[in-house]
């Protein structure tokens, strides 16, 4: 089966390649057609969705995933929310989030004045690229769990629910 993540973030790449290791996954610069900062829940599945629906416009025999980062405000305080998108074969959407963890105030301060998470984060953590590496998730989970580990998980879910509603010939999902 050929995949194509909508995604030159390697930490999104490596992730599908481990979920998907005997498959052909290719990497495209998809379009999410959202902020380039989410920040709700619903955007930045919209997002997923829509690099997954990007991936596959021009390649309607490949699966297409999209992985998107954003954050939500739940009761006043700002979390980080990712959201995967799987677009199979047969034109099925599947969706699923990953684990969401709360962002401190000398973060959810300047996302709010309008600067992207990716950077926020490099001088946070006086460091450069954090967004392709351990992540904002890896930082403040003291490297517990990284920012591919948290699409892992995503990624893993989304095959899980495809190979449940279309790999068995016992289950209908209509
Ligand atoms: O190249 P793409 O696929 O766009 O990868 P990205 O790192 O920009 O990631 P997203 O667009 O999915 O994420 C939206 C924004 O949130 C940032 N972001 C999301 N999760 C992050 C994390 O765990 N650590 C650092 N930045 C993160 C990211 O850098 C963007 O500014
Ligand atoms: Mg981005």
């Amino acid at each position: 089966m050929k995949i194509i993540i909508g995604s030159m973030n390697k930490t999104k790449i490596e992730a599908v390649k481990e979920v998907f290791p005997t498959d052909q996954v290719l990497s495209y610069s998809a379009e999410s057609s959202v902020s380039a900062q989410p920040f709700s829940d619903e955007e930045t599945r919209t997002g997923a969705i829509n690099r997954a629906k990007d991936c596959i416009a021009m390649n309607p025999d490949a699966v297409g995933i999209g992985l998107e980062g954003g954050v939500m405000d739940v009761d006043g305080q700002l979390f980080l929310c990712n959201w995967g998108a799987m677009i199979d074969l047969k034109q099925h959407v599947h969706t699923a989030s990953g684990a969401r963890i709360l962002l401190p105030k000398e973060i959810s301060e300047p996302l709010r004045d309008g600067i992207e998470l990716g950077d926020v984060m490099d001088s946070y953590a006086k460091k450069q690229g954090v967004r392709h590496n351990e992540g904002a998730i890896g930082i403040f989970t003291n490297s517990l769990v990284s920012r591919k580990d948290m699409f892992l998980h995503v990624v893993t879910l989304l095959r899980g629910q495809w190979e449940y509603w279309h790999d068995s010939n016992l289950k209908s999902s209509e």
